[in-house]
């Protein structure tokens, strides 16, 4: 089965690539989603989360407090440490077992949404790292037309996130978002036919033959790595 890594920065358009894909019956595992599943009430995290910023961050109908817990985190870089330690290997965990469903099924493709793909390092567990693109004023012009927010809360989530233009360098296959949704449509039909393509035949052998499938995902594992540290360290010696 062929992990597709999908990724960009906050509102350049991940989730509508992630329709648009799900819309071809693509199967995708969203990483937003889980995050929000392993802080449902009961949860540990959730549990881990009230010890680090105290009962207030739970609303009275026992569920996490988002947009006050945003309003913290995206305003100070220690505490979102803190609560990424918390969540992440969490949605980590989860991600993982989502995945391997999807091999257990028999899935030719799997795509995986993941916002923080570059900046938690899973760029290295998945065979192609898609990036959505657009620029950084369009990415906040969407993002306060989204979220109805102010053009300082709109930047200090942006400034959460490693900046686009750093994330394009570790991409095997780049998506233009700048444009209209009409134009981000054949886009996707040229990256299902790439993935098609990439995915090839054997992953028909290593879903019948696990030990063949293991050695070789380790494989491709390697050398996609090898390329992408490659491809990073060329660019940012042409940047310096
Ligand atoms: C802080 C929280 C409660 C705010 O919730 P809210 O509903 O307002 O935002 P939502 O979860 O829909 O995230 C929207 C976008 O914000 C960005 N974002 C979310 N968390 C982070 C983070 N820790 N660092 C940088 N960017 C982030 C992502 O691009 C994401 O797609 C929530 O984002 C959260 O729990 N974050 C930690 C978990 C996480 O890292 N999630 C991202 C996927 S693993
Ligand atoms: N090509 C486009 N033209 C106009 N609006 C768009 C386009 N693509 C996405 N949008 C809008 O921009 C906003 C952000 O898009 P989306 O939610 O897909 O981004 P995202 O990368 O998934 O964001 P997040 O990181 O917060 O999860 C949404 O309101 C979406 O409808």
């Amino acid at each position: 089965m062929l992990v597709v890594g999908l990724t960009g920065g906050i509102a350049t358009g991940k989730s509508t690539v992630s329709s648009l894909l799900k819309s071809r019956n693509v199967p995708l595992v969203d990483a937003d989603v889980i995050a929000r599943d392993v802080v449902l009430p009961g949860s540990s995290a959730l549990k881990k989360i009230v010890k680090v910023f105290g009962e207030d961050i739970i609303r009275p109908d026992g569920y996490l407090d988002r947009p006050k817990l945003g309003a913290i985190v995206f305003n100070d870089a220690e505490k979102r440490k803190q609560l990424n330690a918390i969540v992440h290997p969490a949605v980590i965990r989860e991600m993982f077992w989502a995945v391997m469903r999807h091999w257990w099924r028999g899935d030719k493709i799997c795509v995986v949404d993941v916002p923080l793909l570059i900046e938690g390092g899973l760029w290295k567990w998945v065979g192609l790292v898609v990036v959505v693109y657009c620029s950084n004023e369009i990415q906040l012009q969407r993002l306060m037309t989204r979220d109805r927010s102010s053009r300082e809360d709109a930047l200090s989530r942006l400034n959460a996130q490693m900046p686009i233009a750093e994330k394009l360098e570790y991409a095997d296959l780049v998506i233009d978002n700048s444009g209209s949704i009409q134009e981000l449509e054949p886009q996707i039909d040229t990256l299902l036919q790439k993935l098609e393509r990439k995915a090839g035949w054997s992953w028909r052998v290593s879903w019948l033959f696990p030990p063949w499938g293991l050695v070789s995902a380790l494989g491709t594992l390697l050398f996609a790595h090898i390329r992408r540290s490659r491809r990073v360290k060329k660019k940012r010696s042409r940047r310096t």
